[in-house]
Order: structure tokens, then sequence, then C-alpha cells
């Protein structure tokens, strides 16, 4: 292997929780609005299957097919109270930027360890998330000198790509490092960012089990599974 391809949420932050409780609020809020009588979204079952892992608008979409819903796109700054799949949106990055501002943002120290390790042994290292928070939030966690390629969910967005479960945004990042994807490692929390990874024939899918998952992720592709990347050192 010469380069490492991270997910951020979940692999090297620990922001992944953050996004979940943000999903859920958001799409209760909605849920209720639109039929009183609908069942909660259900963070074990419907995050890790709909919406983990993808760029925001694919996640309202998916989700809401599940329950047999369809939405109209909208605009990019309609209202939070907007039953469009940007308004669900934008309701769940204010609900997230709230715990941030909060909270901030913090890296886990064996993603740190980790990200250190590979920069010493001359591996090549990018971030690939489907986040648009992805530059705030590794700012934010004082990891960017760590990394030299970033693609994110603005890159998404500006470039056109597909999202994951597609392999787009890793290969996308490989060919920024120069590195074919046989030579470099991805590392993954969930499902779709796995599946990505196998999709785009990277030599190597690391599964970062944060979820109790550990199965599912080897099922959707991963070569391994760890607790925490800090466990590969
Ligand atoms: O809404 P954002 O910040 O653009 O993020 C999109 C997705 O980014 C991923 O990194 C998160 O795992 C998902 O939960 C999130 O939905």
């Amino acid at each position: 292997m010469r380069a490492c391809l991270f997910d951020l949420d979940g692999v090297l932050t620990s922001t992944a929780s953050v996004h979940a409780a943000a999903w859920k609020e958001a799409f209760d809020e909605f849920l209720h609005e639109h039929d009183a009588s609908a069942a909660p979204f259900d963070i074990d079952r419907d995050y890790p299957a709909y919406v983990d892992g993808k760029p925001r608008r694919d996640g309202v979409r998916d989700f809401l097919a599940s329950r047999g819903i369809e939405l109209p796109e909208g605009a990019d700054d309609d209202a939070p109270d907007a039953h469009t799949v940007s308004g669900i949106g934008n309701r769940k990055q204010g609900l997230l930027l709230e715990v941030v501002k909060r909270d901030g943002v913090q890296p886990y120290p064996g993603a740190v360890r980790f990200l250190e390790a590979a920069r010493d042994a001359g591996l090549r290292r990018a971030v690939v998330s489907s986040s648009e928070n992805c530059q705030a939030f590794v700012e934010a966690a004082g990891i960017e000198d760590l990394l030299e390629v970033r693609v994110d969910g603005v890159s998404v967005r500006e470039q056109g790509l597909h999202g994951k479960p597609a392999p787009d945004t890793f290969l996308a990042a490989a060919q920024e490092l120069g590195v074919p994807a046989a030579q470099a490692a991805v590392f993954e929390d969930a499902l779709a960012g796995v599946e990505a990874g196998r999709a785009g024939h990277f030599g190597f899918v690391v599964g970062v089990d944060r979820a109790h998952q550990a199965d599912a992720l080897k099922e959707h592709g991963a070569s391994v599974v760890v607790n925490d990347i800090g466990d590969l050192l």
C-alpha cells in the first residue's frame, strides 16, 4: 500500500454519533408533521441502511423512499421546516451545527497516532467524506496538517461526482495522490463506505466498527474489521 484514504466521521473524528442524532431529530420532526402515526426514525436500523456515509440529500431521499415517501428536491436555501429534500437536509444541518458549536470536534487519539505513523512511513494520505462539513470538522479537530488531499460533499456537488456507495470519491482522491486504487487502502465505518471501497477495487478495505456491525461491514466489503484504526499500529 502506498496511500491511505480515510473517511472522516467515525473514522478520524468522533462525529458519527452527532450526525446520527441530528438525522433522527430532523426525520422525526418531519415524520410527525407528515403523518402523526408514522413510526419514528430508527437510529440502529434506518441510519446504517439508508443514511450513513452518503451525501446529505441522497440520505434524505433513500430514507424517505424506504417509507414510500417522495418529496420535491426544493432549493439549497429552503427553510428547515420545508417539506423538501433540501429542507430536511437543512433542518439536520442546523441541529448538527448546534451540537458541534457547543461540543467541538474531537479526533480519535488512535486515529491521530495512525495518521502520524502513516506520514512517518511515507504513505500518502487523503480524507474522503460525503460531508459538506468536512473541511470545517477537519480544521476543528486539528488534523488538517496530517492530510494532503480532501474529497468531500462539496466536491461531490461541485464536480458532479457520484457519492458513496459509488467509488468515485475514493477514486478521485487516489488519482489526486497519483496512486492506483490497487495500492490504496480505504478506511471506513459506514456500510455505504466499505461498499464504495469494494466497488473501486482498492487494495485493502478496513472497516471501523463503531456501531456493533462488524459482520455487516465484512458482508459489504471490508477486508478486515477493527474497533479503531489505532489498533492496526
Ligand atoms: O450533512 P453532511 O454534513 O453534508 O454529511 C453527509 C453525510 O456525511 C457522512 O460523513 C456522515 O456519516 C453522514 O451521517 C452524513 O449524512
